[in-house]
C-alpha cells in the first residue's frame, strides 16, 4: 500500500496531472470508458443490487456522463486564477486566488450506488489535477471488480489507482498519508476515517447518512406528493442515503397517505412486486435481518412480507409509529416507511430539531411560505421542496451533509473546490518603500493613523473612482514621505 501511494505521489510531483490539457484528456478518456463499456458496467451494477440495467443507467450512469460533461465545459473557468479586491496599500499589485491541486487523494465509496459514489468524486479529483486512489465498497463486488479492470485501461496508471478489499485493506490504506480523503458510508466508519486522517492532518469530506424527514402539509396535492415519495422511498429498495426516511403529518392525513402510496406501488411495480424488474433486493443478509427486526412490534398498514432466500422486503408502511421505537432511532436504509403524527408544522419543526441534522429534508405543501419556514427553522444537508431526491441531480448545488450527516460537499464546481486548495497570491513590485515605511519599526501614532487610512479604505470597481483613488495614493505617498523625512 505504502509503495502504491508513493508511486502516485511521485507521479503527482512530476507535475503531469496539472496541465488542463492533461486533465481534459483524462476526463474524456473516462467518458469513453463509460460509453464503450456501458454494457459491462450496467451488468455489474445490476448484479450487485438486483437492479435492472435500465435502472442502473438512470440511477448511476446518466449522472456521471452529466458530471464529466460539466467538467469538460467548465474546467478552464474553474481552474483559472480569480482576481480579488485590493486595498490602498496593494492597489498597484496583483492579487488573485489560484486553485491548485491538493496532491494524492483517497476516495472511499459505499455499496448502495457503487458506480456513481466512486466516479462522481473521481471526476472532481481529476479535474482539480490530483492523483487519486479509489476504494470501492467490497459489498458491491462486481462493480468493484469492473472499476479495477476498466479504470487502468483508460486512465494514466501512475496517477490513478484502484484498491479493492475490505476492512483490512481499507485500514492499511488509511495509515498512509493523503492530502484529502472523501469517504461515503456510515457514521461509525466515518469516525474511523476522520481519526485516521487526523494523524496526518488530512482534511476529510464525509458523506454520511441519517434519517431524512418528509413533512406533508394538509394543504397539499396528496396524489402528487405520495407518487413522488413512493418513487424516492422504494427506489433501490430504500437503500438510498437521501431516501425519505419517515413521514411527519397530521394524524388525519395518515389513512389517505397509506392508500395513495399503496395505489402508487401497484402502478409502479404491478400486482406481483417480486416479479417487477424495477424493484430491487436488500444487499445482504445482515441488512435484511436488521430491517426485519425494525418491523417487530409495529403496526404494518401495508406490505411487511419478507423472503430471506432472495432478501426481498416488500414496500412497507408503518402507521402510528412511536417516535421512541427502534425504527425511529436508526437510519432505516430499506423499504420501510414509518408515519409519525404531529399536530402541525410547529411540532414537525420541533421534531426535526430534536434530532441529529439529517442529510436531506423534504416538505410537501401548496404553501411556499410554509416550505420556506421549515427550511429557515431547521437544518439539513440539503432540501427538496415538493419532491424527493432531486436536489442530488442538480450539479450546480453542493451535495453533502451537516452535523451528524457529514461534512464538506461535492458535485460540479463544489467537487472541483473540494479537491483544490484556494491559494491566495499577492504579487508585488520592488518599489514603493516610502509607503512601506509605515509598517517598519519604529512604530508611532502617526504611522498607525496612516496605516488605518491605507488598510481600511476599500477600493470600488468603477474606473473613475479607481483613478481618483490612485491620485489620492500618490498624494498620500508624497505627503507621508515629506512627513517622515
Ligand atoms: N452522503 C452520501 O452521499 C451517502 C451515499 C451513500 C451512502 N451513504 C450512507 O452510507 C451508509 C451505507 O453505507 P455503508 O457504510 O453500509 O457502506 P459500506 O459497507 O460499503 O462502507 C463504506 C466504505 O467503508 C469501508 N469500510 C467499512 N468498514 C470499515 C472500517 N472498519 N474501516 C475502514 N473502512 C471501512 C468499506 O470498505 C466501504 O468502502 C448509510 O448510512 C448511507 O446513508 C451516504
Ligand atoms: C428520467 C430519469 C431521471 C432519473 C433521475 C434519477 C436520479 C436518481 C439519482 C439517485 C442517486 C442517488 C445517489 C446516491 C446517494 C446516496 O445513496
Amino acid at each position: 500500500m505504502e509503495r502504491q501511494v508513493q508511486r502516485l505521489r511521485q507521479a503527482f510531483r512530476s507535475g503531469r496531472s496539472r496541465p488542463l490539457s492533461f486533465r481534459l484528456q483524462q476526463l474524456e478518456a473516462l467518458r469513453r470508458m463509460v460509453q464503450e463499456c456501458e454494457k459491462d458496467i450496467l451488468a455489474s451494477i445490476a448484479a450487485d443490487l438486483s437492479k435492472s440495467e435500465l435502472n442502473a443507467y438512470s440511477h448511476e450512469v446518466i449522472t456521471i456522463l452529466g458530471e464529466i460533461d460539466f467538467m469538460l465545459e467548465n474546467l478552464s473557468e474553474l481552474a483559472s486564477a480569480k482576481p480579488v479586491k485590493k486595498n490602498l496599500l496593494t492597489m498597484m499589485d496583483e492579487a488573485y486566488v489560484q486553485p491548485e491541486p491538493l496532491g494524492v487523494v483517497l476516495i472511499i465509496g459505499a455499496w448502495n450506488y457503487p458506480f456513481v459514489l466512486i466516479m462522481q468524486p473521481l471526476v472532481g479529483a481529476i479535474a482539480a489535477g490530483n492523483a487519486v486512489i479509489v476504494k470501492p465498497s467490497e459489498l458491491s463486488e462486481n462493480t468493484a471488480k469492473i472499476l479495477a479492470k476498466l479504470l487502468p485501461q483508460y486512465l494514466d496508471q501512475d496517477l490513478y489507482a484502484v484498491v479493492n478489499g475490505g476492512v483490512t485493506e481499507t485500514t492499511e490504506l488509511l495509515k498512509q498519508r493523503f492530502d484529502h480523503i472523501l469517504y461515503t458510508g456510515n457514521t461509525a466508519v466515518g469516525k474511523i476515517v476522520m481519526e485516521a486522517a487526523s494523524k496526518h492532518l488530512t482534511p476529510v469530506t464525509l458523506e454520511l447518512g441519517g434519517k431524512s424527514p418528509c413533512y406533508i402539509d394538509r394543504n397539499c396535492d396528496l396524489d402528487v406528493a405520495c407518487r413522488r415519495i413512493t418513487w424516492g422511498k422504494y427506489m433501490n429498495c430504500g437503500q438510498t442515503c437521501i431516501a425519505p426516511d419517515y413521514i411527519l403529518c397530521e394524524a388525519s392525513l395518515q389513512d389517505q397517505i397509506v392508500q395513495k402510496i399503496k395505489d402508487t406501488v401497484k402502478d409502479f411495480y404491478g400486482e406481483n412486486i417480486k416479479e417487477s424488474p424495477d424493484y430491487e433486493r436488500i444487499i445482504n443478509l445482515r441488512h435484511f435481518k436488521r430491517l426485519q427486526s425494525l418491523l417487530e412490534g409495529q403496526k404494518i398498514a401495508f406490505g411487511g412480507e419478507t423472503d430471506e432466500v432472495t432478501r426481498y422486503i416488500a414496500p412497507t408502511i408503518l402507521t402510528d409509529v412511536d417516535p421512541n421505537s427502534k425504527v425511529m432511532q436508526e437510519e432505516i436504509f430499506g423499504p420501510i416507511l414509518p408515519i409519525v403524527s404531529v399536530k402541525n408544522v410547529d411540532e414537525a419543526i420541533e421534531f426535526i430539531n430534536d434530532r441529529e441534522k439529517p442529510l436531506a429534508l423534504y416538505v410537501f405543501s401548496h404553501n411556499n411560505k410554509l416550505i420556506k419556514r421549515v427550511i429557515n427553522e431547521t437544518s439539513s444537508g440539503g432540501v427538496t421542496g415538493n419532491d424527493v431526491i432531486m436536489h442530488f441531480t442538480v450539479n450546480s448545488l453542493p451535495f453533502g451533509g451537516v452535523g451528524a450527516s457529514g461534512m464538506g460537499a461535492y458535485h460540479g464546481k463544489y467537487s472541483f473546490d473540494t479537491f483544490s486548495h484556494q491559494r491566495p497570491c499577492l504579487l508585488k513590485g520592488l518599489t514603493g518603500e516610502s509607503v512601506n515605511k509605515l509598517r517598519y519599526p519604529p512604530n508611532s501614532q502617526s504611522k498607525l493613523s496612516w496605516a488605518k487610512f491605507f488598510l481600511l479604505k476599500r477600493l470600488s470597481v468603477g474606473k473613475l473612482s479607481m483613478l481618483l483613488l490612485m491620485a489620492l495614493v500618490v498624494v498620500a505617498a508624497v505627503t507621508v514621505k515629506a512627513y517622515l523625512s
